[in-house]
Parts: C-alpha cells; structure tokens; sequence
C-alpha cells in the first residue's frame, strides 16, 4: 500500500539553442494520492498530464517542489538511487511498448531478469502474472499475434512483475475500442481491488475517469484547475474545463443546438430535472405533475452510475395548461432539484 504526494511540483523544460523562455509544462501541482485509491489525472492535450507522470517515475526531473512515493522522495534522486525505486512504480502505455522479437512470457519476465531475479523463481512469477491477467495459453505467442486489448494485458503483467506499490498508467485504454476497453478497465480494478495498488492514470477520457477513479485533479496549461472526489466533481464541476469534460460523459441538460431541435419537435415548457443521489424519489416526481393534471414525456437525457451513486439530468416536457404547469413546476422545485429551460 502506497501513498504518493506531489507538493509544489514545477517542471520547466528550457529550450536550448533558442532565446525564448522555458516552457511551462508543470506549474505548482500538488496532488495528495492516498495508499490504495485510483488517482485520475484529467485534461485537454498539452494540459502537463505526461510529465506529472513522467516526473513522478523520475523520468525527468522536478524543477521544483517534491515528489515522494510512500516513505521514500523520488524527487532529486541520480540515476542509480532512480533504478533502486522503480520497481515499486509499475507502468503501463498507450501503445503497449512490447518488444516484439520477445515472447509473451519474456516481455513479462524482462522486469525480474532486470531485478537479477533467479531463473526458477522468474518461471514461477510469470505464470502467476499471466494467470492474474487471464493469458495462460499466450505464453509463447509473440505480439503480431495478439488484439489490442491482450497486449494491453501483457502490459498489465509486466507492470506488475516486481510487485510494484503504485501502478502509472498513461491513456491505457487510448487505443483500445470501447469493449476492449471495458475490459482493461475491469482488470485495472483487480488490480486495485485485489492486489492493494495505488493507480494514478492519465486520461483524456471523462469515462474512464467515470468507470475507474476514486478521485481525480483536472489540469489545464500545467496547473490544477480542480480536484477532489469523483462524484463530487462530475455532480457539482467548478472549473469550465471540469464541465466540459464532465459533458462528455454524462447526460446532461441539452445544449444550445440540442435544445433549438427539443423545442421544434416539443410546444410544451422544458424543466431538467437533476439527479445527484440515489436520494431523488422518481416516483414522487412523476406523481407530483400527475396529481397537478400535467402530462410528461421525457425528451432528453437521463441517469448514470458514477463511483456507484446515481447521478444525470432528465429533460421533461410538461404539456397541459399555462397555470397547470407553472403550479406544477413549482411542487416539483419542493422534492427535486430542477431547472427551468428558458
Ligand atoms: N521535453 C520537453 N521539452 C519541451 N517542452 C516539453 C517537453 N515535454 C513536454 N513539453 C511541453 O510541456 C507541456 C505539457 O506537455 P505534456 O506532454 O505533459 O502534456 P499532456 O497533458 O500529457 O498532453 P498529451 O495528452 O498531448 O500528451 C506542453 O506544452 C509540451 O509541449
């Protein structure tokens, strides 16, 4: 179990041979990761995500600020203390990194040969790996002949070889089609869930973020713009990057060109409704315009599940007569959190 904390990190990466001012990647991130939680890093590209990983392995060095992952500070070490740390950084890419004149069972094997791992325990170690990750009958197969989603997991395994505390992902599921992805997804959580590892990835997909993080920090032009737990952040967005990419992924009221179609096809009034708990009482809802003698139908969103509580925003439009709705719409501000498109 392993607990990962940025404090004050900058990166400047300067620009040698020309007369301009260093880049900016990171600019003053902190992030408190906590032993045992899966840490989404979110934002556009160019946004600092790769280098907030990259500094945390020490692939490139802090400019300033400090990076510790549990006891120990990665931040200022040489390049021997550097390969002392790294197998307790396990890290997984976009685009796999196998090498491909290697086996399945060698690409996984490599990080044990690296450790001077003994040859017999190295044999043992990697049928377990590959066993957690569900590719016994691949051992001999080279990378030309496996799909997307099962280099993935050769990754995963090898990630995991040297029982790292913390797992970095970078884009994961990137490549992957939405299924495979879905896939690799549930396997990051076994990882987490079974296996006790810290995972940090980096995304700029909200539906990861959705299907997998505990919590998250948005990023945008190298600073942290949001942070904090999952739901928290896709139910009440602060920062106009966090509810952008919050749209993405969830339903949510139409926008302004969904709504000039709602409102040709639709001559009734247009109330969202918001749902943010398992708390809302749908019942209630519908019971409340009924009893006022207004018809509903709904013309727009609905529900989702993020980290296992429900939360969207429904569209209804209200048909009946002028009063009847405005009474309505009013009972319904009494048991639900709404909104009243104009
Ligand atoms: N080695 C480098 N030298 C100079 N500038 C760099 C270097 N690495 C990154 N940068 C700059 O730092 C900023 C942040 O880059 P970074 O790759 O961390 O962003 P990102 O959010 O991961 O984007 P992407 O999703 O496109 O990878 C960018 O402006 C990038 O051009």
């Amino acid at each position: 179990m392993t607990r990962v904390t940025l404090t004050g990190v900058v990166k400047r990466f300067p620009q040698p041979g020309r007369d301009t001012a260093p880049v900016l990647a990171v600019d003053d991130v902190s992030i408190d990761i906590a032993s045992g939680e899966i840490h989404a890093i979110i934002g556009y590209s160019g946004a600092g995500k790769s280098t907030v990983l990259r500094l945390i392995n020490g692939l490139e060095q802090v400019t300033e600020g400090r990076i510790a992952v549990g006891e120990q500070v990665v931040s200022g070490l040489d390049e021997r203390q550097l390969r002392r740390v790294r197998p307790g950084l396990g890290m997984i890419f976009q685009h796999f990194n196998l090498l491909h004149s290697r086996t399945v069972a060698q690409n996984v094997e490599y990080p044990l040969v690296v450790a001077g791992m003994p040859k017999a325990e190295r044999a043992a170690r990697v049928d377990e790996l590959l066993a957690f990750v569900g590719l016994e009958d691949k051992a001999g197969a080279y990378r030309e002949q496996l799909s997307g989603g099962q280099k993935q997991r050769v990754g995963i395994a090898r990630a995991l070889a040297t029982n790292p505390g913390v797992l970095l992902a970078d884009e994961a599921t990137s490549a992957l089609d939405p299924e495979t992805s879905l896939e690799v997804l549930a396997l990051l959580r076994r990882v987490n869930q079974e296996l006790g590892i810290t995972i940090i990835l980096i995304t700029h997909e909200m539906s990861v973020v959705r299907e997998l993080a505990h919590r998250v920090t948005v990023m945008d032009g190298g600073r942290v713009v949001e942070q904090g737990d999952v739901f928290e952040v896709f139910s009440r967005p602060q920062s106009d990057t966090a509810r952008r990419f919050v749209a993405t992924a969830l339903p949510t009221r139409p926008g302004p060109e969904q709504l000039s179609e709602l409102r040709a096809r639709h001559r009734g009034a247009l109330v969202s409704v918001i749902f943010r708990d398992e708390g809302v009482d749908q019942p209630l809802i519908f019971r409340t315009l009924a009893e006022r003698g207004v018809g509903v139908s709904i013309v727009h969103g609905g529900v989702t599940e993020v980290g296992g509580r429900l939360f969207g925003q429904v569209t209804l439009e209200l048909i009946g007569d002028e009063l009847r709705i405005e009474h309505a719409i009013a009972a319904l501000g009494q048991v639900a959190e709404i909104e009243v498109i104009h």
